[in-house]
């Protein structure tokens, strides 16, 4: 069936598995470079998602948008009215410690927000939820076989990119542990529980909030291969 946000009218069309990165744009050059036999699966408001095969699997790889609202709308219609089983977030962070390095690939073991995303859908009272630990164990595996490094911890699930007081996220990183920024796996993971589904964050280090230093918005689409294929070789 057609959501109002997939137009997309034969679940069939979509693999039990969908890569999710913010960018729709991210999600179509994934499709352009890695997968064969791609059909575009949803247009509309321009949130690419096609499907195609990764050596020989069905895979799906769609865009989230930015924030939680929006990937809350996109991951709650992909486990609910399209039968998908796992959603792998691939996406960009801001490092809150000098020990990781841009294009340093992260992994979620848990979200922590301040985000009422949570409470208000019904779900949970807390700020910090997991990431599927089984997923988690499998994109592990795949990571050390590719010989790519990965670094797993707490991650910031943020709503706001611009705030005011610029050191506020070393507070963050000293009370909560968290290692690094990003906008939507707090909502991901309580979309998993929601609907007893799987969630998993893998993020690519796209600026230092400690160092300033940053990439440009071509390298956020198109430069961020290693997460990209370790999501894509982790069989589920
Ligand atoms: O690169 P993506 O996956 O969009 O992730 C990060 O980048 C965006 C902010 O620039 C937010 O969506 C944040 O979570
Ligand atoms: O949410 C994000 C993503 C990348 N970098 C940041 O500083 N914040």
């Amino acid at each position: 069936m057609a959501t109002p946000h997939i137009e997309l009218q034969d679940n069939n069309l979509i693999a039990k598995t969908v890569l999710m990165p913010g960018d729709p744009l991210r999600a179509k050059f994934i499709a352009e470079t890695y997968l064969k036999d791609v059909v575009q699966i949803n247009g509309v408001r321009n949130m690419f998602g096609y499907t195609g095969t990764y050596k020989g699997r069905k895979i799906t790889v769609m865009g989230s948008g930015m924030g939680m609202p929006s990937i809350g709308i996109y991951s709650y219609e992909l486990f609910k009215f399209y039968d998908v089983d796992t959603i792998i977030r691939i996406g960009s962070a801001g490092a809150y410690t000098d020990k990781l390095n841009l294009y340093d690939v992260v992994l979620a073991k848990n979200a922590w927000s301040e985000s009422s995303y949570a409470k208000t859908m019904g779900v949970s009272n807390k700020k910090k939820l997991a990431a599927t630990k089984k997923v988690n164990n499998k994109i592990k595996k795949t990571a050390q076989k590719l010989g790519i490094p990965v670094h797993e911890g707490t991650i910031h699930s943020s709503d706001v990119f611009y705030r005011i007081n610029g050191d506020e996220y070393k507070e963050i990183y000293e009370k909560q542990d968290a290692i690094c920024v990003e906008m939507e796996s707090f909502a991901l993971f309580a979309n998993a529980l929601a609907t007893g589904k799987n969630a998993a964050c893998l993020l690519t280090i796209s600026d230092s909030l400690v160092t300033h230093e940053a990439t440009s918005a071509e390298e956020r689409q198109n430069a961020f291969t290693k997460m990209m294929e370790i999501a894509l070789n982790t069989k589920i």
